[in-house]
């Protein structure tokens, strides 16, 4: 009121008095809308400004697509909202006069959205969608447990309806595809686990099966110790799962895959499972089975994950019992006379802890729901693959087995540069260490420890000395236990046939596998 008045006293007096006549009758237009805002039934409200953009739409040539934040059947933010969100924000970065930048839950990096109400153009093809977000504030008698859902937010593409095809065609995948991307380069990976089933309750974006936290592990493939080929094998190999999006449609496979990572304790299994995630950008669901009370809890869990994303099950052998059925069989047989003495309850409660069964576990990895969302890996890792039901590991499900092992010189060079900066040509110490390796058995993670220097001072040679000294030691010791194994034989003549050949395995000539040994006879045996 203050502005119109000394603006009047500066023009001539016809002229203020327009103004001045403008401003009044406009403030009580917006005085007397208001007005009717707040008496006019909602309904009527609504009907009204329908009619207003039909009459619009009959004399504007331009189309209007509103992108809801909400989609009505579902709880979360709708993906196609966040992908034009992660799409304007890439795009216009550097370009729209107003930004907004928010941290995500978790994240390290800031993330910038165009602002609300401001109105941004891209082009496509030679056509102009112009983009605006807008954000009003519902009406009508709606009680939003969220404060946020008293608001409706939406992204509105308007274009000149001769584009309308190419549009639903070309431009809105285009910004699918767009903003996805963009949402996984700027996302925090995260590490998730599954919550104990009691504890699935609703949060706002629905029912928590999962719980988060950042994921952080600083592995990569070239930190992990392991023989070369085998290493650039896996690498070409994520590499073919990553790009193989069309390739796997076109031969009508779902779009997973699967490894089996097996071998000693301490040989880098979970190492490599974060060097995997890390090389790949994806996310890792470690999935707890133990927590797990019945398959259909399992496919829930599964439905839950997103694409781009590890499902990791550890140690497999020792959270499921694999031979499930004939292991019961003989049970039930051996405790039918104790089954006869018990009460109904005890019955009853034996029954209610229905568990994760084999065949629930393989229609997870490769049953009708594991193709949904695509793009997922599922690793899991095992110190015993021999203990391992054969219809779990097969090829199809478990596509590619990869051995750990003990470390080999190779690792060991790999180790050495990582923990001591040194190469093959500095230490004298490495022709002893090559030897000893050959020798003996001593995994990644007993070689990493003993290179770790103890002191800021890094005095590499002290390291691999202490290498060297620990090598011997594991010698001697392997040397000892191998005779103690022989004298024990000759005192026992049943076993003496195991012994011999367990002798040969266990002797301190045998580099890297003797679990090998074990399991090319396990396999003999089963053929
Ligand atoms: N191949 C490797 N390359 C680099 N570091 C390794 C390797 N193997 C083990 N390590 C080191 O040893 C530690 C233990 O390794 P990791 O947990 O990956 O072993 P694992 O095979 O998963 O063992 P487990 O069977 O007991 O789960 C790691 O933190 C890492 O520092
Ligand atoms: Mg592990």
């Amino acid at each position: 009121m203050e502005m119109v008045g000394g603006s009047a006293d500066a023009i001539p007096g016809l002229l203020s008095y327009g103004w001045a006549g403008l401003w009044s009758t406009l403030a009580s237009l917006l005085f007397l809308w208001s007005m009717v805002q707040d008496h006019l039934p909602f309904q009527l409200e609504e009907q009204l400004s329908a009619l207003a953009r039909r009459a619009l739409a009959a004399v504007t040539p331009y189309v209007t697509i509103t992108i809801d934040e909400h989609d009505a059947d579902s709880f979360g933010r709708s993906e196609a909202y966040l992908a034009a969100e992660a799409y304007l924000g890439a795009t216009f970065a550097g370009r729209a006069s107003r930004l907004r930048a928010e941290l995500p839950g978790g994240s390290d990096r800031v993330s910038l959205a165009v602002d609300d109400h401001v109105e941004v153009t891209d082009a496509f093809r030679g056509a102009r969608m112009r983009w605006r977000k807008t954000r009003t504030l519902r009406r009508g008698n709606v009680i939003a447990w969220n404060p946020r859902e008293e608001e409706r937010r939406a992204y509105c593409l308007t274009f000149h309806r001769r584009h309308r095809a190419l549009v639903e065609a070309a431009y809105l995948p285009h910004v699918l595809a767009e903003g996805r991307a963009a949402t996984v380069r700027n996302r925090q990976r995260r590490l998730y686990t599954n919550n104990a089933s009691g504890d699935w309750g609703g949060g706002d974006d629905g029912p928590r099966a999962w719980t988060h936290v950042k994921l952080e592990h600083p592995s990569t493939f070239a930190t992990l110790a392991m023989d070369p080929d085998r290493k650039r094998e896996v690498v070409d190999d994520l590499d073919m799962f990553r790009d193989g999006r069309d390739y796997y449609a076109s031969v009508g496979k779902a779009w997973k895959r699967g490894y089996l990572l097996f071998g000693p304790p301490g040989t880098g299994k979970s190492t490599m499972i974060a060097a995997m995630a890390n090389y790949l950008g994806y996310d890792i669901y470690d999935l707890e089975l133990t927590a797990v009370k019945s398959n259909t809890e399992l496919r829930k869990l599964f439905i839950e994950t997103k694409s781009k994303s590890i499902i990791v099950i550890e140690d497999i052998d020792c959270s499921i019992d694999l031979t499930g059925k004939r292991k019961k069989k003989k049970k039930d047989k051996n405790d039918t006379r104790k089954k006869k003495k018990k009460a109904p309850w005890e019955e009853e409660d034996k029954d209610e802890g229905s568990k994760v069964t084999l065949s629930g576990l393989l229609n997870f990895i490769d049953g009708l729901w594991s193709a949904c969302g695509g793009e997922r890996i599922i690793v899991f890792t095992t110190n015993h693959k021999d203990k391992l039901d054969p219809a779990l590991i097969r090829r199809g499900r478990m596509d590619m087995h990869i051995e750990m092992s003990y470390c080999c010189f190779q690792g060991f060079k790999v180790l050495a540069k990582n923990y001591l900066g040194v190469q093959e040509h500095d230490g004298e110490l490495f022709g002893d260490i090559r030897r000893l390796l050959e020798e003996v058995d001593m995994t990644p993670a007993d070689v990493a420890e003993n290179l770790m220097p103890r002191s800021k001072t890094k005095d590499a040679d002290a390291c691999l000395r202490r290498l060297v000294k620990a090598l011997e030691e594991a010698k001697e010791a392997a040397l000892l236990a191998a005779k103690a194994k022989q004298l024990d034989g000759i005192k026992d003549d049943e076993g003496t046939d195991d012994e011999d050949d367990s002798d040969d395995d266990g002797s301190v000539t045998s580099r890297g596998h003797p679990s090998d040994g074990d399991e090319k006879s396990a396999k003999k045996e089963e053929m």
